[in-house]
């Protein structure tokens, strides 16, 4: 039995470490970098050699995923040698889970000695110069639920996990942006990579022509269902986060269009930009070195 939580919504220390020591007792990798697959992005967990599979519903205290495209399971193995692992599939506020719950598995990866954490995700491209896609390094979010007092660390801080009212200004690690910069160059990826703003909101319903215009002038390039939450939780907890969005489709911003935002289209253009956002992922945990204080 794990013990009996006094947390609000079954994130305690206790829940969390109990879920980690389950996870660590079950397999023999200590991963040092987690990898969060986004909408029809769920291929980079099939990167990692001598894999080894935890379904969520098998494992304590997590919630169970419930979108198309998101596998719903947990994947331990070794990226160029590198131990990690892998969420196949998150959670979302509109799935019903209390913020709290679906960044769990940020402060179980903090508890198995994750120091570098990826994150990937399908968003509409509110950008007019951005195309279906495209590439996008989140340079920063707009957390829009935490307006409204829906941050996950709402609730009694627990200082073994960080401070109270932790700094945001450097949530997207600024060396890790570089070397994604460099490392797309590299690989020919110039055409298609940007570098912009990401503001989160609850979903499930896509946006409506007005919703999108005020994004794109309050400073948005891009508007998703998740990540900045979990970026939120990793960084309150220490570690380092990269993360990416894939323009899946074009916000429509514009009464004459004929577009409508559909989830197919999300998880068609996560399968024709699969192979490149994986090789990217790969290179750069590829030149990690293992350094949380190497952070910017
Ligand atoms: O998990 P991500 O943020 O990639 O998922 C996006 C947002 C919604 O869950 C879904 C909409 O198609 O894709
Ligand atoms: N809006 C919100 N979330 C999304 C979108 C979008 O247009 N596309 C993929 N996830």
């Amino acid at each position: 039995m794990l013990p009996v939580s006094e947390s609000l919504c079954g994130e305690s220390y206790e829940e969390c470490k109990a879920t980690a020591d389950w996870l660590l007792s079950n397999t023999q990798v200590r991963p040092t970098v987690g990898i969060v697959c986004g909408s029809g992005l769920g291929g980079l967990a099939e990167m990692l050699k001598d894999p080894q599979y935890f379904k969520y519903c098998d494992i304590p205290n997590f919630p169970k995923s419930t979108v198309h495209g998101h596998a719903g399971r947990l994947v331990f193995g070794t990226l160029k040698g590198k131990p990690c692992v892998c969420m196949q599939g998150r959670f979302h506020l509109y799935e019903g889970y209390p913020i709290q719950k679906i960044t769990l598995p940020m402060r179980v990866f903090k508890l198995m000695g994750v120091e570098t954490v990826f994150l990937t995700n399908a968003a509409g491209g509110l950008n007019q110069d951005y195309k279906v896609g495209d590439v996008m390094i989140m340079k920063d979010h707009i957390n829009m639920p935490g307006f409204a007092g829906n941050n996950p660390l709402v609730g009694p801080n627990d200082d073994r996990f960080g401070v109270r009212f932790p700094c945001m200004s450097d949530a997207y690690d600024r060396k890790l942006r570089q070397m994604a910069l460099d490392v797309a160059s590299e690989l020919g990826y110039n055409d298609f990579f940007r570098e912009g703003v990401y503001c989160v909101l609850g979903g499930p319903s896509f946006e409506t022509i007005a919703e999108c215009r005020m994004l794109h002038k309050l400073g948005a390039d891009a508007v998703g269902m998740s990540t900045a939450h979990e970026v939120i939780v990793a960084r309150h907890a220490g570690m380092r986060c990269f993360a990416l969005s894939l323009i899946s489709n074009q916000a429509v911003m514009d009464y004459d269009s004929q577009e409508k935002a559909n989830h197919e289209e999300v998880l068609e253009t996560g399968r024709l930009r699969a192979e490149q956002l994986e090789k990217l992922v790969t290179t750069m945990v590829d030149r990690l070195e293992h350094n949380n204080n190497d952070s910017s």
